[in-house]
């Protein structure tokens, strides 16, 4: 039997109490393995591998040093490419197609992009004038943060891991991960990468287990943790929050989302119609920026409506490792249950359904999988829970709208600001209406297109903090003024 352990100080190692829990595959529920679950002593032997670690060669090294080893990570990442594709989907069902694309490459890319932003960065000086007229100079000093908790979820696991890994490594601090339990593979395999090329140990470790009363707690609350940086839903970022107030620790938090679409009738309607069906069905509709709620202004609603039903019914459900599919599961059979809830909601809250809306017959083979149908829905009053709360899966409303200010009025009706998407030729018009979004991330005629020196992050409850770029610099490192009297 397949078991994922801990990766502490450098070895594989499982929890002392035995206690383990399954993994299996969304594509047909079958067993992958066992995953052994953190007790408070794990937990507490990773972070305190991390803490001495700080200490030891791998606070030594120079930044050039640094670099060169993170470098060697993303190459090691890329040279096992097919190792972690095969974890990754096999762990979230998803289509190999996809994870080639977006998950893997991303997860080699996060360990260089920083590594550049800090070569190039700049230190601070601020020349001070003073009465004596000989003044000073201030030097701003950047000195790794501690130990980092990096707590990830499973919809881009490797993508979303390393995504903060990556920086917090980058800045020289020390990481203990707790992945997502429903998707512990590929976080682990990374352990065995970080060995091979001569991270030294305790600089990256992994922890496994749930949140509440397990591993996710028991890391989030350690007071020796410098700072945490979070992605998953909103009401799990409030509960680190609270956990972070303890000691005062940093937080970083990328929350959840319920992105609008806005489709202007002067856009190039096969770019919307396949951006928007990029943005709400890829990945199974299991991404933090995707749309759930798309406005059509009404000369091309009927035709924008047609298309994305003619594109959702050409979408190819199938296994991973089949080439022509392009569709895979939902992460667990758990969170399908989460999304029929959902998807018979909306009927009972008046809902159309234009297409799907079900469960696929998918054969006796995949039938035991977490698969559901694409759909789309018209016709929901503005305030039906549908169309405020975020379901996470490959689902999105249409609706009419008739003018730039009530679009605009109708996005922001959130208490979510993570993305939005917009699709017009009139470029005045994109700015204009870019700028009055209460978002931290706005698309215009695109979707998902990542430029990692940019910052990244959500307005209103979808988070706090920037990441990306020069902006994390502020959240993994800790800047010291030294004020020099000349
Ligand atoms: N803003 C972003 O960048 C972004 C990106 C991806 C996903 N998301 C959001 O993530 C959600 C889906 O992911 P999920 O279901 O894995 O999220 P989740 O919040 O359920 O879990 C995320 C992680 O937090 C851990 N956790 C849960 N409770 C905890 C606690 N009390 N203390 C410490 N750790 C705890 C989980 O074990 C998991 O590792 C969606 O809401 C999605 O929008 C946001
Ligand atoms: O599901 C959410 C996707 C988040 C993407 C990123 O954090 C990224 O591209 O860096």
């Amino acid at each position: 039997m397949n078991e994922f352990k801990h990766f502490i100080n450098g070895a594989y190692v499982g929890s002392a109490s035995g206690k383990t829990f399954e993994n299996r595959c969304p594509v047909d529920n079958s067993l992958i393995g066992l995953v052994h679950e953190a007790g408070l002593d794990e937990v507490d032997q990773a972070v305190r591998a991390a803490k001495a670690a700080l200490k030891g060669p791998w606070g030594q090294l120079s930044q050039a040093q640094r670099i060169e080893l993170l470098n060697s990570v993303a190459e090691r990442i890329n040279q096992r490419f097919d190792e972690f594709l095969e974890a990754e989907c096999r762990d979230t069902g998803k289509p190999y197609s996809i994870a080639s694309h977006i998950d893997i490459p991303r997860g080699a890319a996060n360990f260089k992009a920083f590594s550049e932003t800090l070569a190039n960065h700049p230190t601070e000086a601020f020349r001070l004038d003073a009465p004596d007229h000989l003044g000073a100079i201030n030097l701003g000093h950047r000195t790794p943060k501690g130990v980092i908790a990096v707590i990830s979820p499973w919809n881009l696991p490797l993508l979303l891991m390393t995504w903060k890994v990556g920086p917090a490594l980058a800045c020289g601090n020390t990481v203990v991960v707790k992945p997502s339990e429903e998707t512990p593979a590929t976080t682990t395999l990374l352990g065995e990468v970080m060995n091979e090329c001569g991270v030294p140990p305790g600089v990256f470790n992994v922890v496994h287990g749930f949140g509440p009363n397990s591993a996710g707690e028991f890391l989030t609350t350690h007071p020796l943790i410098d700072a945490i940086t979070f992605t998953g839903e909103t009401r799990t970022g409030e509960a680190i929050m609270k956990a972070a107030a303890v000691g005062l620790r940093n937080i970083s938090l990328e929350c959840g989302g319920k992105n609008p679409g806005i489709v202007f009738a002067d856009c190039d309607l096969e770019k919307a119609v396949e951006g928007t069906m990029r943005s709400a069905f890829v990945n199974c509709g299991q991404v933090c920026l995707g749309t759930e709620r798309v406005y059509v202004e009404r000369p091309v609603y009927d035709a924008f409506l047609k298309r994305m039903k003619e594109q959702v019914a050409k979408l190819k459900l199938g296994r991973p490792e089949d080439t022509a599919a392009n569709f895979g599961p939902l992460v667990s059979l758990e969170h399908r249950n989460k999304v029929k809830y959902y998807y018979d909601l909306a009927v009972e809250e008046g809902a159309t359904v234009e297409i799907g809306g079900g469960i696929p017959d998918m054969g006796e083979a995949l039938n035991g999988g977490a698969w559901i149908e694409p759909t789309i829905w018209t016709g929901l009053a503005d305030d039906a829970r549908v169309i405020r709360e975020e379901i996470f899966g490959p689902c999105c409303h249409i609706r009419p709208f008739d003018t730039e200010e009530e679009v605009i009025q109708l996005a922001n009706d959130t208490e979510y600001g993570l993305a939005a998407a917009i699709w017009t030729e009139n470029s005045s018009r994109a700015i204009r209406v870019a700028e009055q979004i209460e978002a931290g991330l706005v698309w215009v005629n695109s979707w998902f297109l990542r430029d990692l020196r940019t910052a990244f992050g959500g307005a209103k409850q979808s988070g706090i903090g920037r990441e990306g770029g020069v902006h994390g610099l502020e959240f993994y490192t800790e800047l010291k003024n030294i004020c020099i009297k000349l």
